[in-house]
């Protein structure tokens, strides 16, 4: 691979030796560039050939021509804006014994935020897993600390932490002393079944401990209480006494371990990591903002704690997979001559629940190997959630200056006379949801939210807490993430992409294609926000983004849009189909050519993409229907809402996504049979598009001799038939619970019937 690649800053001239190391492709890339160069003349060519042959007023299928121009244009355009992902693919690697022979003594302090909404669809168990994972990193214990957001305010999320902030003394030792991988406990005795056998006498007592320790938490859930006697034992489950609900409760925050009490330590006599416990107060009147308002108190409550210069953040679902991931991102913002332009290093999402063939198409390989490498190559990645490092000044709000640098120092907050007790009572204002009225936190994303805030700084906590200029994660986007990197790029900060071998979180994936299509149209619909939104990438971005950086997040922001261009698509060459008008040239014209090269060069392209990036041909099959699915379906509804949310008609909403699903749907998940098991209307969508193609496609087989002038309208109505397959099984030969209801099925072959039976006859 080597000789194929620039490799930048081995060894500048003076000798010095750099933390990390960028790799950009450059035979590759050139030739996927000429390749790019020709497939852009075969859209051109399809554009003129749409564009001068237009059928003449009053002749038959004007407007179904026009229409197609349309689409083609789309398409054509929106395959431009993606041509900057892969523009410039850029590697990077780090050296972390350079960063360790240099900083050891001096690494600075990290907080890592996990965040947990809701324990009957987030398990208690899985978040202290995550949590444990995080808190067996390799790095020094008394520099990091891990803190719980929990927005459901459970109890039971508690007990489950505190449970963990016991079994963490025996856990991380033995992590330590095993070199454990992945050191989240659950994915760890899953993967371990070979063992040394010096190993196998402390595996088998830590894997009791961590079994009785499941046992009564799993009880406590089961119960939905917490056993009376443990409940005495512990003064934290105090403070639910004045609790009436999830959405109307106070500040509820526990420092499980350390803080100014360093006394806590593990069974091997060493410091633990500091582990607290938050739920912020959340009243019905006051906005909580979601995930954003629940880092942003995560923000202001750590900077009384502990003050970590680092900030990491995961969801309650997204263990640590690689035990140096801490260390890895240092090597990004400690190197002394790039570390400072450096904001985030975003690692890519990894799920460890993808089947083979990725039914729901939720690996995102293609994304994690190709695209955001490409945005890497630009200026930096966009910030999407989770695994990613930030610095906390900048994530403040801070203004990037070429001179600064950053001050790796260590800083006691606070005073060092005040008792735990005495710190918990006075953060808690902190993560009052009264705190932010009238300051900069979260502040304006436009659209509605914008003119109802005001932008003096005149409360006194603000002040107080130095918080000025700062404003932490943005609100009223679905997208958080992306909004805050984006205005972060724009202030003129770098991001990095790192995506190591061993990868470095794995989470959940959505197991049914429900939660799939909702989970897309959250994301799409954030991401159309942000384009209609003051941070739009295309006007606020325009001179503070390279432009092709502007270009990568406009594809994204597009999703929503895309819609459209699909759905006509999808059925509209099959109405045709069905009159007899051909829509596209016949095979024994010149023009065909184009279409016929297109088509076959981009599949071609794509397919070979993702199997370079370690994918299986079913599964991009599999990749391609979801695409379709997601885009007549979820984009669709996301464009609506947002015109809706425009038109003051609708608010943002936030549905999280469900991580636990019954036996027999995860059984299904594992045999990659989709889940449907409902009369959603994202289903009626897909399932009538399906039976229209079906309909029209078993007529014009058997009128071949008809419509046989028309190849390509025919061979587009059957792929499209093929790539449904699995519907018309849900639809008529499956009995199990996931597939489609009868009225769905119903419903779908009276509205396919009546739309050919009028378009034939009406127009
Ligand atoms: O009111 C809320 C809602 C969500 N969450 C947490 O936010 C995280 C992400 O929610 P999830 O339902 O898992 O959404 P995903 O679509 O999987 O999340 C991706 O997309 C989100 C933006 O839509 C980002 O916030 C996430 O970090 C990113 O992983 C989870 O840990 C939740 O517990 C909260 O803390 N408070
Ligand atoms: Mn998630």
């Amino acid at each position: 691979m080597r000789g194929k690649e620039e490799r930048e800053n081995m060894r500048s001239d003076d000798g010095y030796l750099p933390l990390f190391e960028t790799r950009r492709e450059r035979v590759r890339v050139m030739a996927y560039r000429v390749f790019a160069t020709t497939v852009f003349v075969g859209i051109a060519l399809i554009w003129v050939y749409r564009g001068s042959h237009i059928p003449g007023a009053g002749e038959d299928g004007r407007l179904g021509w026009i229409g197609m121009f349309g689409a083609e244009l789309w398409f054509g355009l929106y395959w431009v804006l993606t041509q900057s992902l892969r523009w410039n693919r850029t590697f990077r690697f780090t050296f972390k014994d350079r960063l360790s022979k240099r900083y050891e003594n001096e690494l600075p302090k990290v907080d890592i935020f996990v965040c947990t909404a809701d324990p009957s669809i987030e398990p208690p168990m899985m978040v202290i897993n995550t949590v444990l994972s995080v808190m067996a990193y390799d790095y020094p214990p008394e520099k990091m600390s891990v803190y719980l957001s929990d927005d459901g305010g459970s109890d039971l999320t508690y007990y489950a932490l505190l449970e963990a902030s016991f079994f963490s003394k025996h856990w991380i030792p033995y992590c330590k002393k095993f070199k454990v991988e992945p050191r989240s406990p659950a994915a760890y005795f899953l993967s371990h079944h070979h063992h040394q056998s010096d190993e196998s006498q402390d595996l088998a007592s830590i894997k009791k401990l961590y079994e009785d320790m499941e046992d009564r938490i799993t009880n406590a859930v089961k119960l939905e209480r917490i056993p009376e006697n443990i409940r005495l034992k512990h003064k934290g489950f105090s403070q639910w006494n004045s609790f009436s609900s999830r959405k109307d409760h106070d500040t509820i925050i526990q420092i499980l371990i350390g803080g100014r009490d360093m006394a806590a330590k593990d069974v091997e006599g060493c410091t633990l990591p500091t582990l607290v416990y938050l739920a912020r107060e959340k009243r019905p009147q006051h906005p909580h903002n979601f995930k954003a308002g629940a880092m942003n108190a995560l923000i202001r409550v750590s900077s009384e704690i502990s003050k970590g210069q680092i900030i990491l953040n995961v969801d309650c679902d997204m263990y640590s997979n690689n035990s140096h991931s801490v260390r890895d991102a240092l090597c990004f913002f400690m190197d002394e001559e790039k570390g400072h332009e450096i904001a985030f290093v975003q690692f890519p999402q990894n799920f460890d629940n993808v089947t083979k063939n990725e039914i729901y198409a939720s690996s995102f390989r293609v994304m994690s190997d190709v695209e955001f490498p490409g945005l890497d190559g630009h200026g930096g990645p966009l910030y999407i959630g989770t695994g990613c490092f930030h610095r906390r000044d900048i994530l403040c709000g801070a203004k990037f200056s070429k001179e600064s640098r950053i001050q790796w120092r260590r800083e006691n907050v606070g005073n060092v006379e005040e008792s735990v007790g005495e710190l918990e009572e006075r953060v808690k204002g902190l993560a009052s949801c009264g705190f932010e009225d009238n300051t900069q936190w979260g502040r304006e994303v436009s659209l509605s939210l914008s003119l109802s805030l005001t932008h003096t700084h005149t409360q006194k906590g603000y002040l107080k807490h130095e918080f000025l200029p700062k404003m932490g994660l943005k609100y009223g986007c679905p997208v958080e993430d992306v909004i805050t990197g984006l205005s972060i790029q724009c202030k003129g900060w770098k991001s990095i992409f790192y995506n190591p071998a061993r990868k470095g979180f794995l989470g959940v994936a959505p197991t049914s294609l429900d939660q799939t299509l909702v989970q897309h149209k959250r994301w799409s619909e954030g991401d159309l926000q942000i384009l209609l939104s003051k941070y739009s990438p295309a006007w606020y971005g325009l001179g503070k983004l390279s432009p092709c950086l502007q270009m990568g997040y406009i594809t994204y922001c597009l999703w929503a849009p895309n819609c459209f261009a699909t759905l006509y698509y999808s059925f509209v060459p099959s109405l045709y189909l069905l009159r007899g008008i051909p829509l596209f040239p016949q095979v024994s014209n010149p023009w065909f050519i184009p279409f016929a090269y297109v088509i076959i060069a981009q599949y071609t392209h794509s397919l070979v993409e993702f199997l370079q990036c370690s994918g299986t041909v079913l599964g991009w099959w599999n990749n391609q229907r979801i695409w379709l699915y997601k885009r007549t379906t979820s984009y669709l509804f996301a464009f609506l809402d947002t015109m809706l949310l425009l038109a003051g008609f609708s608010e943002t909403t936030f549905i999280v996504t469900n991580k636990v699903s019954d036996p027999d749907v995860s059984q299904r998940y594992e045999q990659e049979l989709m889940e449907f098991g409902s009369a959603a209307p994202m289903f009626s969508i897909l399932a009538t598009l399906a039976m229209l193609n079906l309909i029209i496609f078993v007529v014009s087989v058997v009128k071949r001799s008809v419509f046989g002038i028309m190849d390509m309208q025919i061979v587009l109505c059957g792929v499209l038939v093929l790539i449904n397959l699995p519907v018309y099984k849900a639809l008529f030969l499956r009995k199990d619970k996931g597939k489609l209801p009868s009225s769905v099925a119903a419903k779908s072959v009276l509205l396919g019937l009546f739309v050919c039976t009028c378009f034939v006859f009406l127009f």
